[in-house]
């Protein structure tokens, strides 16, 4: 069964983590630069609490369409529906007020700066003194600062990361730098939280420990998260459903399971080598 097809009730997935009604709604994208199709009348859905992989081989469209939820691309065709209301033309900011952040996949982090005031950085918007209060050192933005900083202080404890808090970020191995981008992420409390490649270039220790993170802020804060991602056995362990795109179509959509018996994927991804 194509999963999209399913109404929007919630449902529960075969690994057993609740799954709330759809969130975020694509239907029919299409996406050109010039003569390229980067994304052909693709649809699917998004639901609330999930884990939804993007897969498909090189240039089949994953980053165009993270770029589209993100707001960082406006597809030429198609409608994006955010918890039913069709969402207008928007910038990347507009996505994170609505509570859309990203981690990228060559890290966008300060890397002069430490952990600590790289994660505060992912408060910046959530910040309601202006600059003036702030820079007058006034009650109210002490008070604000203070609840900002036990914020990124938890979001430390919980990505266990607390021996390099004062750490510049540039000083530290690849697989950590990926950790802190996520703390950065997740200090804008996103409810939909976009990873592209969150496991390149680690180890399988490193891997492992991003695993367990993703699927506990999952589990602890019911987040929705939407990863692209080449490992194959970490796509089908940690995600709920798959999409599967290919030259930029849509090309397969269900549970682990289901797209890994898929035809259209063995021959087209699976098959490839990639
Ligand atoms: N800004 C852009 N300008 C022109 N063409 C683009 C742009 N972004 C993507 N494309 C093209 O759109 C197609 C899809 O690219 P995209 O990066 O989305 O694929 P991908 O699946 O993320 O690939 P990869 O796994 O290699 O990162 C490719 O043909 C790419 O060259």
């Amino acid at each position: 069964m194509d999963m999209t097809d399913m109404n929007s009730a919630a449902t529960t997935t075969p690994s057993g983590r609740r799954q709330g009604e759809v969130i975020l709604d694509l239907q029919n994208i299409s996406l050109r630069f010039g003569g390229v199709k980067a994304l052909t009348d693709i649809s699917f859905n998004i639901r609330e609490h999930e884990v939804r992989a993007i897969i498909g081989p090189n240039g089949a469209g994953k980053s165009s369409m993270l770029n589209v939820i993100n707001g960082v691309y406006h597809p030429q065709e198609g409608r994006i529906m955010f918890r039913g209301q069709q969402r207008q033309k928007m910038e990347p900011h507009m996505a994170a007020q609505q509570g859309i952040a990203r981690t990228f996949q060559n890290i966008a982090l300060f890397k002069g700066m430490s952990v600590l005031d790289n994660i505060m950085t992912g408060r910046n918007l959530k910040m309601k003194c202006n600059l003036f209060q702030q820079a007058l050192w006034l009650g109210p933005a002490l008070r604000e600062e203070i609840a900002h900083r036990e914020k990124v202080e938890e979001i430390v404890d919980f990505l266990e990361i607390q021996h390099i808090r004062k750490t510049p970020v540039g000083a530290l191995p690849y697989g950590l730098q990926k950790r802190v981008d996520l703390g950065r992420a997740l200090a804008m409390e996103p409810q939909i939280l976009l990873l592209d490649e969150p496991m390149a270039g680690m180890n399988v220790e490193e891997k492992q420990d991003m695993c367990r993170f993703i699927l506990d802020i999952s589990d602890q804060f019911g987040t929705t998260i939407v990863l692209i991602e080449h490992d194959m056995g970490v796509v089908m362990d940690i995600s709920d459903r798959v999409v599967v795109l290919d030259y930029g179509k849509k090309i397969g959509d269900g549970t682990p399971d289901e797209v890994r018996n898929n035809q259209d994927v063995i021959n087209a991804y699976l098959g490839s080598g990639h």
